[in-house]
């Protein structure tokens, strides 16, 4: 198991068939095009990290694949099946909306801004998906809810409001959220950015423990290259709408002679 100073090994050879597969895949918002012909593909357990300039489309990749927007050309396939467009007859057709819906269960995602749901308790919004998207019992929902709240350190807010809770535990409660949904695929949106300084270590440390003891598939943005570094099996830089460069986290932090990669370092934090 990795300590947080060390890199994790690379995925496993065996990790088979991509999890998550981009082909193609363009995204415009207007005549904006964000992304264009873009390729690349996360094996099953595999950690990436997205990094890039401001307004390289990071976060447009994570919300494309929660089907968060709309996809605009090519075709994103999860676990080999299509997630919203296919080709049949050589047209390139929208899913039927039961298979997307079925593919987003196996999907969670934690946002910068926490995202809960203001009008219910921390329990209520961590057993919703699961009673109504998964027909889990209320009781059952409710246990492991209680289980997640401890594993994130609140074992005594369920019956809080978010508005009650600082922003970390609020982060900590979106966590618990995603978690109880059991995903395959694990998306974090600069999860730490609206956060205050003192309790980032403290979400990085639950994400770095769920990173360690599960097996799920994440696609990460942050600005907190310590953790990207930690916890990633790739880091992949993107501009343009295209991936520039991709390795190892060791490969691509260490380089000192890397012109492009020292340049997106330097974009990403501040130098
Ligand atoms: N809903 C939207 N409507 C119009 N344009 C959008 C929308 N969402 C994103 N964009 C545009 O898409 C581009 C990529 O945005 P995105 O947030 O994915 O970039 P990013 O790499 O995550 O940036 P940052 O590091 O600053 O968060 C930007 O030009 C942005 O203005």
């Amino acid at each position: 198991m990795p300590t947080p100073t060390e890199s994790p090994s690379p995925a496993p050879a065996e990790a088979g068939a991509p999890v998550i597969e981009f082909t193609d895949v363009e995204k415009r918002f207007g005549d904006n095009v964000v992304l264009k012909d873009l390729n690349f593909s996360v094996a099953r357990g595999e950690r990436v990290t997205l990094i890039g300039p401001s307004g390289s489309g990071k976060t447009t990749i994570l919300r494309l694949v929660m089907t968060l927007e709309e996809l605009t050309g090519g075709y994103i396939h999860i676990d080999g099946e299509p997630l919203t467009h296919q080709q049949r007859d050589g047209r390139r057709v929208p899913v039927p909306k039961k298979q997307q819906k079925r593919l987003r269960t196996r999907i969670g995602m934690v946002f910068q801004q926490f995202n809960l749901f203001p009008n219910m308790t921390v329990l209520e919004n961590i057993i919703e998906a699961p009673v109504h998207v998964l027909s889990q019992s209320k009781q059952e929902a409710t246990q492991k809810a209680q289980s997640l709240l401890e594993q994130v350190g609140l074992p005594d807010k369920a019956d809080a409001h978010p508005t009650s809770l600082s922003g970390g535990q609020q982060q900590r409660v979106a966590i618990a959220r995603a978690l109880a949904m059991d995903p395959e695929i694990l998306l974090l949106d600069e999860v730490t950015s609206a956060l205050d300084p003192e309790v980032v270590g403290d979400v990085l440390n639950i994400l770095r423990e769920v990173a360690d003891t599960t097996n799920v598939t994440m696609l990460i943005v942050t600005h907190e290259m310590g953790f990207a570094r930690d916890v990633s099996h790739k880091v992949m830089m993107f501009d343009g709408g295209r991936v520039v460069e991709e390795g190892h986290p060791e490969t691509i932090f260490t380089a000192p002679d890397h012109e492009r990669t020292q340049k997106f370092l330097g974009a990403v934090l501040g130098h």
